[in-house]
């Protein structure tokens, strides 16, 4: 084992992901169906929110079923021979009639980013900083996506273009079961078409790998080349999520996390039926360190860039101009 493997195998790499989009897409069915395939490796101390186990399976459930605030939980998982302490945050979901209650719960997704930022930024400014500090930014943040809109809608973008400027977005297509293979390819097609029609920041594979190690055991430059953009190639990714009742295969008779319909059995676990296993994959191991360092070169210092001009403006005004304004915004 060479000294890096070994580092490797003992460092505990902190990953946090987040799901946002509207309401009733998915978002909690995604983290539930995450978290039954992880490998956890302490049960003793984990504290699973009740609501991840809240269904809305039954009519008359959807209600009770929803997020009703952000809550976030952290496990200690095992992923090739890595260490990994997971958080993920689950976001409620966006209403879509209410344009002013839209834009708030937007912001109130992006002050948890923020938040977290300013954990950061508080002790990179300490006089002695912990060397143990946990690093709490959101990684990559997955964005979910209504199929039965013909691509993005402007409440999309519009969110979109906030999200981009602060985390790794990844666009994902919900409940991909209720699309045709060829509805699917035309929707990720106009998806594709919108993000950049409107120059949406999106995470992007192919430019990001360049300037990586991550795919070093690809010695083949060509094979790299081709992961790459096979995995852009599927952006937005399509995900189904299991339903509650169990599911088994006639052939094995084995567990099947998948949907079963009339004319057969969706496996949501075959990335022939949707994207979750690669998904999967490039957010737990593959991208997972080229999402940290995205969100602290690029994210964060962004953010730390404007906290301290931000600061730096404040404290140039004068008193009569402090005075001035706080009389100016008493009056509105
Ligand atoms: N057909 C289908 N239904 C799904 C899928 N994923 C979730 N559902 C169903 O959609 C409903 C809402 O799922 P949730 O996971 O609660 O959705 P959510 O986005 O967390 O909902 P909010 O918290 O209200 O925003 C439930 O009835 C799920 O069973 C899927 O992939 N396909």
């Amino acid at each position: 084992m060479t000294p890096r493997s070994r580092r490797r195998k003992h460092a505990i790499s902190q990953l946090n992901l987040m799901v946002v989009g509207f309401k009733s897409l998915g978002k909690t069915s995604f983290i539930r169906m995450l978290f039954d395939t992880l490998r956890i490796r302490r049960e003793d101390n984990i504290q699973l929110p009740a609501s991840l186990f809240q269904t809305a399976e039954k009519p008359g459930d959807a209600e009770a079923a929803s997020t009703k605030e952000l809550y976030s939980f952290t496990l200690d998982v095992e992923e090739e021979n890595e260490k990994i302490s997971l958080t993920l945050v689950d976001c409620p979901g966006f209403i879509k009639d209410n344009e002013l209650r839209l834009d708030v719960q937007v912001t109130e997704a992006l002050r948890y980013i923020e938040a977290q930022f300013d954990l950061t930024l508080a002790e990179e400014t300490k006089v002695k900083r912990n060397p143990k500090a946990l690093d709490s930014q959101i990684h990559a943040c997955l964005y979910f996506i209504d199929n039965a809109n013909n691509g993005l809608t402007d409440k999309d973008i519009r969110i979109l273009k906030r999200l981009t400027a602060r985390v790794n977005v990844i666009p994902v297509v919900a409940k991909a079961d209720l699309l045709t293979t060829s509805q699917l390819a035309n929707l990720k097609k106009t998806i594709n078409r919108d993000l950049k029609f409107h120059q949406i920041p999106v995470f992007e594979f192919a430019e990001a790998e360049e300037d990586t190690d991550i795919d070093q055991e690809l010695e083949d430059g060509e094979e790299q080349e081709q992961t790459a953009s096979s995995f852009q190639s599927m952006i937005p990714f399509s995900l189904i999520a299991p339903e509650d009742a169990i599911i088994t295969d006639p052939n094995t008779s084995e567990r099947i996390r998948g949907r079963q319909f009339p004319w057969g059995i969706i496996d949501c676990l075959n990335p022939k039926h949707c994207d979750f296993v690669v998904l999967r994959n490039v957010l737990l191991t593959s991208h997972r360190k080229l999402f940290k360092d995205r969100t602290l070169e690029s994210f964060y210092e962004q953010y730390r860039t404007e906290r301290l001009l931000a600061r730096k403006a404040s404290k140039m005004i004068t008193k009569e101009q402090k005075k001035k304004l706080l009389e100016d915004l008493s009056e509105i």
